[in-house]
């Protein structure tokens, strides 16, 4: 016995079914009823009804005009009603951890025939446990949160948990010691920043630029000065319940009157005994809305001091409303007279800007490598459409124009890629302090320079994809995305012109005295 979707029909038989009331097109080899979803249809019914569609094989059309996934939707899934004898479906549906086999879809190191000098096969293991565990828990998570400005579910947090992704985003480090990573895939001593820089990969090719943000951003920037700076207290009360996913972190640094010049801080903490007595407001804070700690800095009589605040009394934060989803929880923060006792502080009394600068290159670094992936899928994305796409009678990629917005979007994603995994092979060889002297530079210019590029493609993609390209469902909805929140990647972490600047200045500061031409 045939089951529903295994039935044979010709294609002779299915154009018979070309009318309304009693309509069947092809796609892909599949059969579909669509005589009472005609109706319901978004595009409308008198597009199915057309000659070259109704009874037809509209497979081309089809791809014209839909993503894959909306077949693979099980509301339309269920319109399948046969296949044609003699075809096989070519356009498979991908499967969980599957590697893209479009060119520069994937980066070099995973690219089938290419070989990587930092990548071992224990970090390709790790990607695709990583890429699996994104895809199918993440994924879903991402598409609901991002449409309703939700913060992501504890079910979702629970789960990364779990298998320590939490503490994995924070980096190599002793913090790792003792937990089985990933399920046991890398022990703790082995894990390094490449490993890292799979998993923020991971997450942004499965989530929107919100979603990044949304899933514990937060945490993965405040949360390191506290273990680089904290008292054991501190980091044996933070480390536990943060990791597990129960206490949320955020950073709290800009303000209203001061950004990337953190010297411009105008929220004060004066000493009242063993307290601090916080007053000021911060502005653009990560996760802000759900933080149950705010990694603060603050103007202190010696200078500029960092210290941890807890949600309590006098603290209060709003969601302010950005261009990308609220389920990041950009926060405007307001401290009034809050208590904070002097065993929080980090680091020492006057001593913040060390501790807020040091800190700063880990979340530039993984700025870029979550806008390098991300530019990668528009890369991806642009090399699919303008194949299928078919415009006076030919593909988009018989037009040199769209060939050359091609050339430099690959050119773009591979220069970053390429810079990036060389940052990150000299940050597995360096200390803090030595990466803090040594790379603060680099990561700084190599920061901007994959914010710019990503512009740039964000640009060139909203070309090829043309009207697709503005709306925020269909066809173009990922381009769309990456337009409207690209800009973000050169704001956060530090303003593009101002990590330029600050790249330069590194340089010259190290000029060898006795330089000339
Ligand atoms: C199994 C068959 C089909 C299903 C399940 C389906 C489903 C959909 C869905 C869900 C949309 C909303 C946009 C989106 O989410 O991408 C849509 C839009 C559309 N569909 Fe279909 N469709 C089918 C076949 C066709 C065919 C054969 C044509 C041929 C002309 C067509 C023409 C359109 C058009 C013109 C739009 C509007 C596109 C836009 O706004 O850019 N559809 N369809």
């Amino acid at each position: 016995m045939t089951d529903k979707v295994s039935k044979e029909f010709t294609l002779e038989e299915v154009a018979k079914h070309n009318k309304e009331g009693d309509l069947w097109i092809v796609v892909d080899s599949k059969v579909y009823d669509l005589t009472r979803f005609a109706n319901l249809h978004p595009g409308g019914s008198n597009v199915l009804y057309a000659d070259s569609v109704a009874g037809k094989d509209a497979t081309q059309v089809f791809f014209g005009l839909h993503r894959h996934e909306v077949l693979l939707k099980p509301q339309y899934a269920r319109l399948q009603i046969g296949k044609i004898a003699g075809q096989e479906e070519q356009i498979k549906a991908p499967q969980a951890g599957d590697l893209s086999k479009v060119p520069y879809a994937e980066p070099t190191w995973l690219t089938s025939g290419y070989h990587s000098a930092y990548y071992s096969d224990n970090h390709r293991k790790f990607q695709h446990a990583v890429r699996v565990f994104f895809e199918t828990v993440v994924r879903p998570e991402s598409v609901k949160c991002e449409d309703s400005g939700k913060r992501i579910s504890q079910e979702v947090v629970d789960k990364m948990a779990e298998v320590n992704i939490i503490a994995m985003r924070l980096g190599p480090g002793k913090h790792l010691e003792g937990r089985t990573l990933m399920g046991g895939i890398v022990k703790p001593e082995e894990f390094d920043y490449f490993h890292e820089s799979i998993i923020h990969q991971e997450l942004a090719r499965v989530s929107s630029r919100a979603v990044v943000d949304g899933l514990l951003a937060g945490l993965v920037i405040g949360l390191p000065p506290v273990l680089n700076y904290g008292s054991s207290e501190l980091y044996n009360k933070l480390v536990p319940e943060t990791f597990a996913g129960k206490k949320y972190v955020a950073l709290a640094i800009s303000e209203a009157f001061a950004g990337s010049d953190v010297g411009g801080l105008q929220t004060t903490a004066v000493r009242d005994g063993d307290y601090w007595v916080v007053t000021g407001t911060k502005k653009w804070i990560t996760n802000g809305t759900f933080a149950d700690y705010f990694t603060t800095g603050c103007r202190t009589e010696t200078g500029f001091t960092v210290m941890l605040i807890e949600r309590g009394p006098g603290v209060e934060t709003k969601q302010i409303k950005t261009a990308y989803s609220s389920v990041a929880g950009t926060a405007y923060v307001t401290f009034d007279k809050v208590r904070v006792p002097v065993s929080n502080t980090l680091g020492k009394i006057g001593g913040g800007m060390g501790v807020i600068l040091s800190n700063f290159n880990h979340e530039r670094w993984m700025v870029t490598a979550t806008s390098i992936a991300a530019q990668r899928l528009v890369v991806e994305e642009c090399l699919k459409w303008a194949t299928q796409r078919i415009v006076f009678g030919k593909p988009l990629t018989s037009q040199a124009v769209i060939r050359a917005k091609l050339a430099s979007m690959i050119s773009r994603v591979e220069a970053c890629q390429n810079w990036f995994e060389s940052v990150t092979y000299q940050m597995n060889k360096m200390n803090y302090s030595e990466q803090s002297d040594k790379l603060a530079g680099p990561i700084g210019l190599l920061k901007q320079f994959v914010s710019r590029t990503g512009r740039e493609t964000a640009e060139d993609a909203t070309q090829v994809f043309g009207g697709r390209a503005l709306t925020t469902t269909g066809m173009g909805k990922l381009i769309e995305n990456y337009h409207r929140t690209s800009g973000f990647d050169a704001i956060l972490a530090g303003a593009e012109d101002v990590l330029a600047d600050l790249g330069v200045r590194q340089a010259i500061k190290k000029m060898p005295r006795e330089a000339r031409l």
